[in-house]
């Protein structure tokens, strides 16, 4: 059993990721306390999924200290793994099964209680996947693989919900079933983060942003300070 933290859920200090002569992350720093949500933002190539990709722990940083639930993501991969849902950026769904054998497979994997199928057909319902809950996902479009996923990333109400771009291609019904995943699960106490380019969404979804370009946080903010138009005006200025 995890000993729940007393500190943040995620706790990232100096976190650095070299690929050959890109380094995509520069010493990044971010905490994320359980119960509310951090939006990561940057424009392409700015070092958001790679830093969702070691908190899934997908790649392992080159240096800095990652801490997931008091977790190190070095030493304790398969731990935090455990307690962690992740929607990646791109894939991550068998193109072969349904919706629904997903959502079995996941159940099984996790061991998760009587009473998921209940959670299952009530997460699809909410993003529409009812209807196709038993057709092979290969034959999805770009937005209902995003869905599934983000269903995926949210189904066994894991302490750290990781999203990355679960916005994209999204249409709004989508959206807003997203955004209830993400208030449930900081409702229910975890620790959501969520990558985005889409400042706007960014802002409804979290209650802390972070600005990053060129692997480099360069701002860190409340949600008020970089919505509305004044915001837009700071967003803008921090990417040119
Ligand atoms: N496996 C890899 N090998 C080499 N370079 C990589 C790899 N993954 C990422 N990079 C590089 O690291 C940098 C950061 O990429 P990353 O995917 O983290 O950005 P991002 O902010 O998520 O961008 P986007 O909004 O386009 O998804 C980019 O320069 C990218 O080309």
């Amino acid at each position: 059993m995890v000993v729940p933290a007393a500190g943040p859920v995620v706790d990232i200090e100096s976190l650095w990721v070299r690929f050959g002569s890109v380094d995509a992350v520069r010493g990044i720093d971010l905490q994320v306390p359980a119960g509310t949500a951090t939006a990561l933002l940057g424009r392409n190539g700015a070092g958001k999924s790679t830093t969702m990709r070691v908190l899934a722990g997908v790649i392992p940083p080159t240096e800095g200290r990652v801490h997931v639930a008091g977790l190190d993501i070095r030493t304790d991969s398969l731990a935090v793994k455990r307690i962690t849902g992740y929607c990646p950026d791109v894939g991550g769904l068998v193109p072969r099964a349904t919706p629904w054998e997903h959502l079995q497979l996941a159940a099984r994997l996790r061991r998760m209680p009587d009473g998921w199928e209940d959670r299952a057909r009530d997460l699809l319902e909410r993003f529409d996947l009812g209807g196709v809950a038993h057709r092979v996902t290969g034959g999805f479009s770009h937005g209902m693989g995003r869905r599934m996923s983000v269903i995926l990333a949210a189904f066994h109400q894991p302490r750290v919900v990781l999203l990355d771009e679960p916005f994209d291609g999204v249409d709004p019904l989508g959206v807003e079933a997203t955004m209830e995943v993400i208030a449930d699960a900081r409702a229910h106490g975890s620790a959501v983060l969520v990558s985005t380019h889409l400042r706007e969404l960014a802002v409804e979804a979290c209650q802390h942003t972070i600005v990053l370009r060129g692997g480099a946080a360069v701002a860190e903010m409340s949600a008020a300070e970089i919505g509305g138009e004044d915001g837009a005006g700071v967003y803008r200025a921090l990417l040119d």
